[in-house]
């Protein structure tokens, strides 16, 4: 007999396949698919709970979810279904009567918890810090941002990790069986045993078999399909998309709509800020030292200064991402302490040289979710004003485009009518052309200019020196944390007083 012929009369006894088929059916998938389906959405809110504890500040909580995560995950799946199912026998009889299928789901969430808690630990935590810091500088409060923005990111990046997750849960559950279900509780392993040993044929089995690969195998293409499609977003129907919302817009009055891109900049009521001694320290390390400075209402003040001077920190202490150790920083004359960063956040937007937007959201919607969650407009409200500010940068066109889809120029252009929309009376921008190829920086710095034209009241952290030159009313010079000097740019770039400023421009003009 060939090797075929023995193989054949073990596992292809289509007969054998075909009478225990209703069964496998009724009984073996459906409760396979209960337990799979069960302790995956138990195991998910366990793993929720572990990942929270495990990136929360909390040492014991930390802690907690450690020894948990070790012991689930240490443990060979029979292993802790035996302890659960039979140690627990007694308490699971008086939770829940006689059979041990409730017993079963609890062990096989618990292990899928802690190996969840880890999937959704390392998606949560593998979201760019610069996504949260953006949340907040547009008036989201942490947890706002973890929920709308991060949590989302972080579970779509694991999405293929949780699938596995449930296919693992679908091949565990055939340990359940150990445990002694009834025969109404079998699934599909135990289904195809079962019949294997009373028809003497191994066939059963393989047809077991091929039920696990029909539950996984299109699961597993399935969530490649949607994992690409969320990574590229919604089909763009064409730049012709936008044009048709240019004209509504001229017609409803909006100013700029319907010319070119980069229309005529709006006329901003830019506020003014004072700096009033101000110290910072990161941990042991102080990083400013007594710094005091005026920025008119309307006006442009570029900081330049040598890497590590405390330029950034100074900025994110104006919108309080940081805060200082001592000292003040009034806004429009009123101390910005009297409120929660969240508010004055609104009324001061930032900009990041990383650009920062949401990567799972198209230009319309990085810029209208702020105004929707935190200003409370409508859908239709926040698309109206969102569709302005785009039009304002030249991008009305690119609306639908994911940031992936546009260029380093364009989304930090989408970045500014991010931080735009609403309604700031300052800007502070940080290195915002460094990270830009050198071609695509003027578009964005004649953009600036033009916002300083328009009366916003602005702060640039720059290694462009043209543009300070050109643009700021007010520069400054810091060094090791301290202002060496602050005035013109035609005073400071023409006429340096202190050697360190001197030196400095000398090196990089
Ligand atoms: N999150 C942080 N934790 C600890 N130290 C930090 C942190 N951020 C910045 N620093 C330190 O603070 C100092 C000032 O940094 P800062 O980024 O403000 O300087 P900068 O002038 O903006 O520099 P660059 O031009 O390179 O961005 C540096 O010594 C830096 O190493």
């Amino acid at each position: 007999m060939s090797w075929f012929e023995t193989f054949a009369r073990s596992f292809l006894d289509f007969q054998a396949m075909a009478e225990v088929l209703p069964n496998m059916v009724m009984v073996g998938l459906k409760n396979t698919l209960i337990l799979a389906v069960a302790s995956t959405f138990f195991g998910t809110l366990i793993g929720i709970v572990l990942a929270v504890m495990g990136i929360s500040e909390n040492r014991p909580l930390k802690l907690l979810a450690r020894v948990y995560t070790d012991i689930f995950r240490g443990l060979p799946a029979i292993v802790t279904i035996l302890i659960i199912g039979q140690g627990f026998a007694r308490l699971g009889r008086d939770l829940f009567g006689p059979s041990p299928y409730p017993l079963g789901i609890l062990a096989l969430s618990l292990i899928a918890g802690a190996y969840i808690g880890e999937i959704f630990r390392a998606g949560i935590q593998s979201v760019e810090r610069g996504q949260i810091d953006a949340t907040r500088t547009l008036g989201m409060t942490y947890g706002q941002g973890m929920r709308l923005v991060v949590i989302p990111q972080g579970i779509r990046r694991v999405l293929p990790a949780l699938v596995n997750q449930f296919i693992g849960n679908v091949k565990d559950s055939s340990l359940v069986y150990f445990l002694g279900l009834l025969a109404s509780e079998r699934e599909l392993f135990r289904v195809g045993q079962d019949q294997a040993v009373l028809t003497g044929n191994l066939s059963p089995l393989l047809l077991a078999g091929v039920f696990y690969l029909v539950i996984t195998v299109p699961l597993t293409h399935l969530v490649n399909y949607i994992d690409a499609r969320m990574r590229v977003g919604k089909r763009i129907t064409g730049v012709q998309s936008g044009l048709k919302e240019v004209a509504e817009l001229a017609e409803a009055g909006v100013p700029g709509a319907g010319k070119s891109p980069a229309a005529a900049p709006t006329r901003f009521k830019g506020g003014s800020i004072e700096v009033k001694n101000i110290d910072m320290a990161y941990g042991a390390v102080q990083v400013l030292h007594d710094v005091s400075l005026k920025v008119e209402p309307g006006s442009v003040t570029c900081l330049i200064g040598p890497s590590g001077s405390g330029k950034s920190t100074l900025l994110r202490c104006l919108n309080r991402l940081v805060e200082c150790r001592a000292g003040d920083i009034l806004l429009d004359g009123e101390s910005t302490y009297k409120q929660t960063p969240d508010q004055l956040r609104r009324r001061v937007g930032m900009v990041f040289q990383q650009f920062n937007l949401f990567p799972d959201r198209s230009a319309l919607a990085n810029i209208t979710l702020a105004l929707r969650k935190v200003k409370g407009m409508s859908r239709q409200e926040a698309e109206r004003a969102a569709l302005a500010r785009l039009h304002e940068v030249g991008l009305l066109e690119r609306k639908d485009h994911r940031p992936a889809n546009l260029s380093g120029g364009q989304q930090q252009r989408v970045a500014i009518a991010r931080a735009l929309a609403l309604e700031p009376e300052i800007m502070l921008f940080d290195e915002v052309t460094s990270a830009l190829d050198p071609e695509l920086v003027k578009g964005v710095l004649n953009l600036m200019a033009d916002l300083g034209r328009g009366g916003m009241t602005m702060v640039v952290v720059t290694h462009e020196m043209n543009f300070a030159r050109k643009v700021a009313n007010q520069v400054v010079f810091m060094d090791e944390g301290r202002i060496v000097e602050a005035g013109r740019p035609e005073d400071l770039f023409d006429n340096p007083q202190s050697p360190r400023l001197r030196r400095f421009l000398s090196e990089v003009l």
